[in-house]
């Protein structure tokens, strides 16, 4: 038994987990909501029993991260290490590695690549620093699993200074995740994953898409930042580059203004103008609510889009993978998605899609080309490479 601490500090909440970094058990998880809100909460499970502790009000991360230690020394297990995701490595960091003083001033210099995560992940760690003095913290970035996409790949159409001088180009995002996925889906493929041409689809709040060739990274739909591609929760993914020029222009919006209007009030939530949560624009659009339908639809078509596209890029495909909360657990979302491919010879079959759901594994294709809905697990990803690396500075 190996245990580990995992952490995923956003903006607005601080995920957690003791994970055992052999089996992927988690013995606690959790989730701090709403940091730097009225009504900031810890909601955590510890085996089947689930609980919720009131931070104080406007909670910071190291508040949070008090309160975290407190229900950790209460587990009774001895962790041996703190696994960090961190969303963005920028061409610094290829792989996971160590955290000392030299890695935090790099990572300062990555803020403007993930301005909705980077900046929230170091004060993760630097709190968790405080809590966990003793134990090694290592970082693990959803960037490294991307590091195999070929030039061609990740390359915008720019001047190439732009890249040599200042590293803009795409990186890509949800590492962790279509790293577990890819693999288990070539476990249920009984195929080694050399052999495995898959597109895996990320879908929760950040939304992403990878094409995998012969078991690596070839392409994904999230860029420079996280905000490229599909349309997520909040975020708009693809629009025509002159816009932001031309919200300045016409509007007066300064780059931060736009910024926050890209990332935080765009997606499901800018285009519905209710909700950025998959399962609250499906109920409204049921009861008839238009917006909210158009704001799936337009989600749906896009998402099918790019797994056309990537069918260009990945060769014969072994499989489609679906993961995220809305991967996981919305059958609708997946029926339509596939639907918009029908032409192309893919169907789901209704009882398998709604089977597969809260947590449930399983392929939904009706036909030939196995469509997998696979549960992920980033955290697990996070603690085994904490794990190697804490052993390697030993
Ligand atoms: N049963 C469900 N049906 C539809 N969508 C769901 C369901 N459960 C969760 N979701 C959606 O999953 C999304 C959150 O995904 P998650 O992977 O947990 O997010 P994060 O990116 O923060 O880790 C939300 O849009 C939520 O509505
Ligand atoms: C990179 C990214 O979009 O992450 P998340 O989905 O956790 O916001
Ligand atoms: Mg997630």
């Amino acid at each position: 038994m190996h245990q580990i601490i995992v952490l995923n500090c956003g903006s607005s909440s601080i995920k957690f987990a003791i994970m055992d970094a052999d089996s992927g058990e988690a013995s606690l998880t959790g989730v701090a909501e709403n940091l730097g809100n009225s009504d900031a909460r810890i909601k955590y499970k510890t085996g089947q029993q689930s609980e919720v502790m009131p931070l104080p009000e406007y909670a910071e991360h190291k508040l949070a991260l008090a309160s975290i230690q407190a229900l950790i020394s209460e587990q009774n297990s001895a962790p041996l290490a703190v696994g960090h995701r961190v969303v963005h490595g920028g061409e610094t960091f290829t792989q996971s590695v160590l955290i000392d003083d030299e890695v935090k001033h790099a990572l300062k210099a990555t803020f403007h690549m993930a301005p909705l995560h980077n900046p929230a992940a170091l004060q993760g760690i630097e709190s968790a620093q405080e809590a966990f003095p003793d134990l090694p913290h290592v970082a693990v970035f959803d960037t490294a699993f991307f590091q195999t996409m070929p030039k061609h790949a990740y390359l915008y159409a720019l001047p190439k200074a732009l890249y040599e001088e200042h590293g803009i180009r795409r990186y890509g995002f949800h590492g962790s995740s279509h790293y577990f996925v890819s693999h288990e889906a070539a476990r249920y493929l009984g195929k080694p994953i050399e052999q495995c041409n898959l597109i895996t689809a990320h879908l929760g709040n950040g939304c992403s898409i990878a094409a995998i060739r012969q078991g690596q990274a070839v392409d994904t739909s999230l860029g420079f930042t996280p905000l490229e591609g599909l349309v997520m929760g909040t975020r708009c993914g693809d629009i025509c580059p002159s816009l932001p020029g031309v919200l300045s222009e016409l509007l007066g919006y300064n780059t931060k203004r736009i910024s926050e209007m890209l990332n935080r009030e765009s997606g499901l939530l800018g285009i519905s103008g209710l909700s950025n949560d998959c399962r609250t624009l499906e109920e409204a659009a049921e009861s008839g609510n238009e917006d909210a339908a158009l704001a799936l639809h337009i989600f749906c078509y896009r998402l099918a889009k790019y797994i056309g596209s990537y069918m260009v890029v990945t060769g014969p495909l072994d499989a489609i993978v679906f993961t995220g909360g809305i991967g996981e657990n919305s059958s609708w979302i997946r029926e339509t998605v596939i639907g918009m491919l029908e032409h192309l010879g893919h169907k789901v079959d209704p009882e398998k899609n709604l089977a597969a759901r809260f947590g449930k594994a399983g392929n939904i294709a009706a036909t030939a080309l196995p469509i997998w809905v696979i549960p992920t697990n980033e955290e697990w990803v996070i603690a085994r490479d904490a794990l190697n690396i804490s052993k390697q500075s030993n």
